[in-house]
């Protein structure tokens, strides 16, 4: 690894500013996917999860999912990602690259899925697949390893590593293909409270150097607002409320004005009848 530059050292002319709440974008940014559903719904038998569900990510955005248990959360995430065909309706996906949503998207699970046979920095070659060649693979996953901060561990067996750096491993093996939509399934759950916090400070930073689009399933409303732009809630099968968080990144816990995000989001999930309300994003704290 000797000679290997972090590339979060300052290099004059790779970073251009993108100008929206704090955003800064590297050049060595993805092509982010564009997300558009129309009518979707899902359906498993008798049980109709999903109805008639309409959205719009734009390229870039993080968005965060957040409701009940049971809600489709996870229903709506495997449609995202083309892992599940709707029982009607119609996604499209759109990147400049042209490549299908299969090849542009990535999931992060809350378990990290590690191969323990193999060393990290092999781990992390898994998320290139088959047409790499071996060095080129090989700087690429230390590149990755680099993005989560663990480039010292690219040698490291699985098994010795803790919670919170498996979880990186899994975000850097997600990374190394430098997807344009990058899925998060609860990915956080299982760390500790600190970990949790540094691990959110990790994803945020590395959306905002890398520009992909991102989309986070969460029961944790506080850590939906510190990640996303925006924040929609489900429930009985539709969008309850679509919340704009038009903070700046990074954020801080415990801040005041996302705690006004959060209450209002708890508020449509925990109460009541919340399938019939629908609130247009909101654009200023507090409003
Ligand atoms: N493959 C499947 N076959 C049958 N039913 C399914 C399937 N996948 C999901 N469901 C049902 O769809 C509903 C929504 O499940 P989903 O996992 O999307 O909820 P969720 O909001 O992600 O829940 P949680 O927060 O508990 O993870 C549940 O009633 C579940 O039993």
């Amino acid at each position: 690894m000797s000679g290997y530059v972090s590339r979060y050292a300052p290099r004059p002319g790779t970073i251009e500013p993108l100008g929206e709440h704090g955003r800064t974008v590297s050049a060595a940014a993805t092509e982010a996917v564009s997300i558009e559903l129309r009518r979707i719904e899902q359906s498993f038998g008798q049980n109709r999860v999903l109805r008639g569900i309409d959205l719009d990510v734009p390229a870039g955005q993080f968005l965060a999912i957040v409701g009940k248990s049971g809600c489709g959360k996870s229903t709506l995430l495997r449609l995202l990602v083309g892992l599940d065909r709707p029982t009607s309706g119609s996604l499209r996906f759109a990147d400049r690259s042209g490549d299908t949503v299969e090849a542009n998207a990535r999931t992060v699970f809350q378990e990290p899925r590690l191969l323990p046979w193999a060393r990290v920095v092999d781990n992390v070659v898994v998320g290139l697949g088959q047409d790499v060649d071996e060095n080129t693979a090989r700087v690429k996953a230390l590149m990755a390893l680099d993005d989560v901060q663990l480039s010292d561990k690219a040698d490291q067996w699985p098994a010795r590593l803790s919670g919170g750096q498996r979880q990186r491993v899994a975000l850097a093996r997600a990374l190394v293909s430098r997807p344009g939509l990058l899925v998060f399934d609860e990915p956080l759950g299982a760390l500790d409270a600190l970990t949790r916090i540094t691990m959110q400070q990790l994803v945020s930073r590395v959306w905002r150097e890398l520009g992909f689009t991102a989309v986070l399933v969460t029961h944790d409303v506080s850590e939906a607002v510190h990640l996303a732009d925006r924040v929609i809630v489900l429930d009985g099968g539709k969008v309850a409320l679509d919340l704009a968080i038009p903070a700046h990144h990074p954020r801080q816990h415990g801040d005041p004005d996302l705690a006004v995000f959060e209450r209002r989001l708890l508020d449509a999930i925990l109460g009541g009848n919340c399938c019939e309300l629908t609130v247009g994003p909101i654009t200023s704290i507090g409003s």
